[in-house]
């Protein structure tokens, strides 16, 4: 830092401040010290302690005017004891003679500018803040300058107007430019500057950079302005503009101005200054590491990017130079305004704003925002591209802005998923994000390409939006499906956070997502005799809740899901069909995020399973419609004949269970959890508190079990809300029967999986008589129904002799009675027999088996959805079959 230091604080200031209290030795150790301070130290020690009061920050001296003739101050506008305490600490930071606060950054400029008189010539740069470029304009035709813009970035552009005859007085260097981030050589040019006209003046704009990272006045420049507005204020709360002069000549004819002017800053803006002074070094350090990493992610994304720190920047070594960081704003060109356009309108934590340095990241157009007021041409003559985009980084988390960045990109159309990379897990991304952020950053990119062919960009730019009106869609189907199941223990209590064991079924729903180009989203149920297609322009989109990353929300949002129920609602579909609509919709709509990223498509679906019975066909369903979509928005990767990776499973869990709480309300993600993993499990719903958990346990398919179905339909949320509101009216009643079913469901797990030890005929007597039991509990409950308690009745009739349960949701739908070994095969025809008499429909079922299966190397030409459509739920096996290709799991 320059030796040229103030003796008193008090001395930077226009008039002599509080501080002339101390005594010199004071003063001196305190200067004497703080000379070998860091600058992250300096900034922060602000010498304050001998003001009257000993207040430890700046006093708010809040008054226009003090008393007295003799006084070291008489006007605040001639000087003021906050300012003075402000300015007194800049002069250190920037190791100038003496330093200025004033109102803003422009009010600096013009300040500086009155130091020319016409006639004379100003050398300015051409790639500067809109606002400079405006008052230098103002300075020629109304002062006579000679404004003339030259490419300061490069010494041998400057030389040529420093001959004799030019009567250059003053040249005015931004380094770096603001938005291109070019770089001038501050110490070449002062230099060269010098030697030609000692009186020329070599003027910085520091504002990009802020003392912390560079001081031009160690560079040679004579006088540095700054925006205080932006870095050394840090929270765009206040507007300030700094003002260094290097030497004490230069700093009273500022002064002079100034006090003439009344430009100084108020009192409580120098306050509020000085504190967020305070923050700098830290702020800095923080916003200059997000923005490697965002720039190294738009770097590898294929964009070209203007940021100091990358290694193509051209004058890389020239900025290293002379700057110890390479800041906090990156500017980068898409190739199209358009596609600009909608990438700062699709930002959503990036907030579109002029201006830069605060805490909060920015997203701008400079040609539509900072710089608009530089005429188009000028600014086609200046190489400033009419696409360009300007990040200014805060501090947030880097994930949390990159997830933003990238969900804009996409949905601009501006990058689309690289298919034929291997797509990182989240889990593999956070652990590259804890062991090295910068790898993180370019793993993500490698995720995404920018759209290729030969009009790459616009053809992608005109698929991401749709704007040629025709949606984006798949290249070809997905054809996907998944398991119902039966819960043997611990229904209705799982949703209030007991165990409950469950295994898949034979049963399946099956899926195929199809490509449309006519614009709309579509879904054909033929089980619920449902067939709709809804315009995807016409849908609610500024409904759909923002969200982070590839996972769905937490909650549903009822705008949304009212909106969809409306919409759907006018298409008239049965009661099933509505509900399936109504969740497609929502996931689809969730999943997507906005218009521009919408994809043409239909889903079709089909299941042998009944509909309504207990046996999870709503949760197969959800979950044919959850990784369908989610391959075909490339959040699920399928390789070659690999089935979907664990991760991914996960993902499709939390989305099948997103479409499970459109149909189901509250349900516990049981349902989901088995058709999407298959085969049998304990699972434990996380409430109020206490920790979930699933764990696969082996020991179902060791037991038979007979299925029947009373076709008494219900609804599971209606059956789940009752409960609900039954544990809320009788808790006393209520709570000891869902302990005692955790107990059931402990014991039968211990049973299942072995780890309780029992002979054959003790352990399927045990399973029966908690069986029996859970029954009994969740006909208390209410949720039995006349037609399961005639099946409970007729398997107990002698001389059968057997135990059944309701499952599911119960109120009709399905029971489950447990066979044990010896019973006879003649007997079992008997039973079947009365049960059909009763008007139910029994099944002896496998249970087991796998979860959500994808099918690959479908034949062309399949027509896997029509088929489907048509083949009725009895002949799903058939129609798998005719696919060709297979199933992974
Ligand atoms: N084959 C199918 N085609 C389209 N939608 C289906 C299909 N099967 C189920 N659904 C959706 O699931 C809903 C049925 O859900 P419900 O929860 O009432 O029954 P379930 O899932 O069979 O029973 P439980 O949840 O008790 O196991 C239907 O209204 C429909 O929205
Ligand atoms: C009744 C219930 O426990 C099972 C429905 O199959 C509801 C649920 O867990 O979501």
């Amino acid at each position: 830092m320059s030796s040229t230091r103030t003796s008193t604080p008090g001395e930077s200031s226009l008039a002599t401040s509080i501080f002339d209290s101390k005594s010199p030795s004071e003063v001196e150790s305190f200067d004497t010290r703080a000379e070998k301070w860091h600058f992250a130290t300096q900034v922060v020690a602000a010498d304050s302690s001998q003001n009257q009061y000993g207040a430890s920050s700046t006093p708010i001296f809040q008054t226009a005017t003090f008393k007295g003739m003799d006084g070291p101050y008489d006007y605040t506008r001639s000087g003021n004891p906050t300012r003075g305490g402000l300015e007194s600490h800049l002069a250190r930071l920037y190791g100038a003679s003496q330093a200025f606060a004033l109102s803003t950054g422009m009010t600096c400029l013009d300040v500086i500018l009155r130091l020319v008189k016409p006639g004379e010539t100003v050398l300015a740069g051409d790639d500067l803040y809109g606002g400079t470029n405006r008052l230098l304009t103002y300075a020629k035709s109304h002062g006579g300058v000679d404004v003339r813009h030259v490419d300061t970035t490069q010494v041998s552009a400057v030389l040529p107007h420093l001959g004799a005859g030019n009567k250059v007085k003053m040249v005015l260097l931004e380094s770096p430019t603001n938005p291109l981030l070019k770089i001038a050589d501050i110490q070449a040019v002062s230099d060269a500057v010098h030697a030609a006209n000692p009186e020329a003046i070599v003027v910085v704009d520091n504002t990009m950079m802020s003392p912390y990272l560079q001081r031009p006045l160690e560079l040679g420049a004579d006088l540095v302005y700054d925006s205080g507005t932006k870095y050394l204020s840090g929270h765009h709360d206040l507007m300030a503009g700094i003002i260094a002069a290097g030497t004490p000549k230069l700093a009273s004819d500022i002064a002079w101005h100034i006090n003439a002017m009344g430009s100084g800053l108020a009192p409580f803006d120098s306050f509020l200054l000085m504190r967020g002074i305070k923050t700098l070094a830290l702020r800095m350090d923080k916003q200059e590491a997000n923005t490697h990493l965002v720039a190294n992610y738009l770097d590898a994304l294929g964009f070209l990017v203007h940021y100091p720190n990358l290694k193509h920047h051209p004058m890389r070594d020239i900025h290293w130079k002379q700057a110890s960081g390479a800041g906090a704003v990156l500017s980068f060109v898409t190739g199209d305004k358009q596609l600009s356009e909608r990438i700062v309108s699709a930002a959503r934590l990036w907030g579109v704003s002029v201006s830069f340095g605060a805490v909060n990241s920015l997203i701008s157009m400079p040609c539509l925002m900072s710089h608009a007021s530089i005429s188009a041409a000028v600014r086609a003559e200046r190489g400033l591209p009419e696409n360009l985009i300007r990040l200014c980084v805060g501090i947030e988390d880097p994930r949390d802005l990159l997830d933003d960045l990238e969900r804009a990109l996409i949905i601009a159309g501006a990058i689309v998923p690289a298919v034929s990379k291997d797509l990182l897990t989240a889990d593999k991304l956070a652990a590259l994000y804890k062991a090295d952020p910068e790898k993180w950053s370019l793993a993500r990119a490698a995720g995404f390409k920018r759209p290729d062919g030969p009009d790459s960009l616009l053809q992608g730019v005109a698929k991401g939006l749709a704007i040629s009106g025709e949606n984006k869609t798949i290249d070809e189907d997905i054809v996907v499906s998944a398991p119902g199941k039966v819960i043997l223990f611990g229904e209705h209590a799982v949703v209030h956070g007991v165990t409950a064991i469950a295994t898949s079924l034979n049963l399946r729903c099956f899926g195929v997502l199809s490509a449309r180009r006519d614009g709309q989203v579509a879904i054909a149920a033929p089980d619920l005799e449902a067939d709709h297609a809804w315009n995807i322009s016409e849908l609610p989109w500024d409904l759909v809740p923002a969200r982070n990353g590839t996972a769905p929300s937490a909650e549903l949002d009822a705008a949304l899901l009212s909106a969809l129920e409306k919409i759907v609602a006018d298409a008239k579909p049965t009661k099933t069909g509505t509900s399936a609509s109504v969740a497609f919709l929502y996931v689809y709509m969730e999943m997507t995020g906005s218009r521009a990223n919408a994809l043409s498509v239909t889903l079709t679906v089909s299941a042998n399973l009944p509909i309504g019975a207990g046996l999870g066909s709503s949760a197969a369903f959800s979950a044919c419609l959850a990784s369908s979509l989610l391959i075909a928005y490339s959040h699920v990767a399928v390789a070659g004949h690999e089935g979907v990776s664990a991760p991914s499973v996960d993902l499709v869990d939390s989305w099948a269970f997103l479409a499970e709480k459109v149909l189901h309300g509250n349900p516990s993600g049981i349902d989901n959890a088995v058709a999407v993993r298959g085969g049998a499990v304990a699972f434990t719903r996380a409430v109020n508190g206490k920790e979930g958990g699933l764990d696969g346990i082996r020991g179902f398919d060791s037991i038979r079990l007979l299925l029947t179905n009373t076709k008494v339909p219900r609804d599971t949320k209606s059956l789940v809300a009752g409960v609900g509101a039954k544990k809320i009216a009788e808790p006393h009643v209520v709570n000891p029967i869902l302990d005692d079913i955790q107990a059931i469901s402990d014991e039968a797990r211990g049973l299942l999986d072995g780890s309780v030890v029992a002979e054959r005929d003790a352990f399927v007597g045990r399973l029966e008589q908690l069986m029996r039991v859970n029954h009994a509990h969740l006909r208390t409950l209410g949720v039995s129904h006349a037609s399961l308690e005639a099946v409970v009745a007729a398997t107990a009739a002698e001389p059968f002799g057997l135990t059944t349960k309701l499952t599911g949701a119960g109120g009709g739908g399905c029971a489950v009675t447990l066979i044990p070994d010896s019973f006879p095969a003649d007997k079992l025809d008997a039973l079947l027999a009365n049960l059909r008499a009763l008007g139910a429909e029994p099944h002896l079922t496998t249970l087991g088996g796998p979860g959500l299966g994808v099918h690959r190397g479908l034949d062309a030409g399949a027509g896997a959805a029509s088929k489907l459509k048509s083949a009725g739920s009895a002949n799903l096996a058939q129609w798998s079959e005719g696919l060709g290709g297979k199933w992974v799991h």
